[in-house]
């Protein structure tokens, strides 16, 4: 992120976006689609982050679509976000750990997207197995559509809310890390003023919505106050909607990548 700006860039290859770059909705679209979004930007932007379910729809041959997408990526100098929001019972979860926090795992990603709405504790073998790999997770905290609210602004027995009890995990994950830890939160850049909440975990803080879901950089540093340093906005159709001119992507990637740096700055 200091090399290259915290840009990270979604590779959501939807349905509509491979009929407007003129590609089939197989395969061979998919991963024609994939590869010119990580030939184009792999060498300038900080992050990737693939949409695992649009891989996934195309059952075994999408997911080794996704492995060589996630391989390219990193290869290139990229990190990987692997946006898969897995969560589920402990002995379960290890398995999901194993998949995409293994670094033999052909799915190896540099962080893994988990909800924690089967309890935070459930998360633990993918917290262990993150520290030993040297990798890191993004915790749904506050999510950028408007239907989380019901769940993540729920308010406990002792007054927090839940996405304030998720951001005090991180927090307490993250303690004594320098310059900060590997376990983050996903924010929602929608989300208008969110100075109720601490966000200052001493890790990432995942922002999207930016572009397609309406929120725009100039409104991080309302939304994130003073944690808007750490924060790593994500757009996904924002950009891709550009393609599938590698210059276009480049130049839309850029774009963004300077409105942020402005928001930021300022
Ligand atoms: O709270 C969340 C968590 C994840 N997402 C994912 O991010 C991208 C956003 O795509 P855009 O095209 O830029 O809207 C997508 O993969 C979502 O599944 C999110 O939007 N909000």
């Amino acid at each position: 992120m200091d090399e290259r700006g915290p840009l990270c860039v979604g590779i959501d290859p939807h349905a509509s976006l491979l009929a407007s770059w003129g590609l089939d909705d197989d395969v061979a679209g998919l991963e024609r689609f994939s590869r010119t979004v990580v030939e184009a930007l792999a060498d300038t932007v900080a992050v990737f982050k693939p949409q695992a379910a649009f891989f996934e729809r195309f059952g075994s041959r999408g997911v080794a679509v996704l492995e060589r997408t996630a391989a390219d990526a990193r290869a290139a100098g990229a990190l990987v976000v692997m946006d898969a929001k897995r969560g589920d019972i402990g002995s379960t979860m290890a398995a999901y750990a194993e998949t995409f926090l293994h670094p033999d795992s052909p799915l190896f990603s540099d962080a893994l997207t988990v909800s924690p709405y089967l309890g935070y504790g459930s998360l633990a073998p993918a917290v262990e197995l993150a520290r030993t790999s040297g990798a890191g997770l993004f915790v749904l905290a506050l999510t950028s559509n408007p239907e989380g609210a019901e769940v993540q602004r729920a308010v406990r027995e002792d007054g927090r809310t839940i996405g304030a009890t998720m951001l005090g995990h991180l927090a307490a994950e993250n303690a004594g890390e320098s310059p900060m830890g590997s376990f983050g939160a996903v924010v929602g850049a929608t989300l208008g003023d969110l100075s109720s909440f601490d966000l200052d975990i001493n890790g990432p803080l995942l922002a999207p919505g930016i572009g397609a879901q309406g929120a725009t950089a100039a409104d991080l540093p309302r939304v994130f106050g003073a944690a808007v340093r750490n924060v790593v906005p994500n757009v996904s159709r924002g950009v891709l909607r550009h393609g599938p001119d590698s210059g276009a992507l480049r130049g839309a990637a850029e774009r963004f990548a300077e409105e942020i740096r402005t928001a930021v700055s300022g």
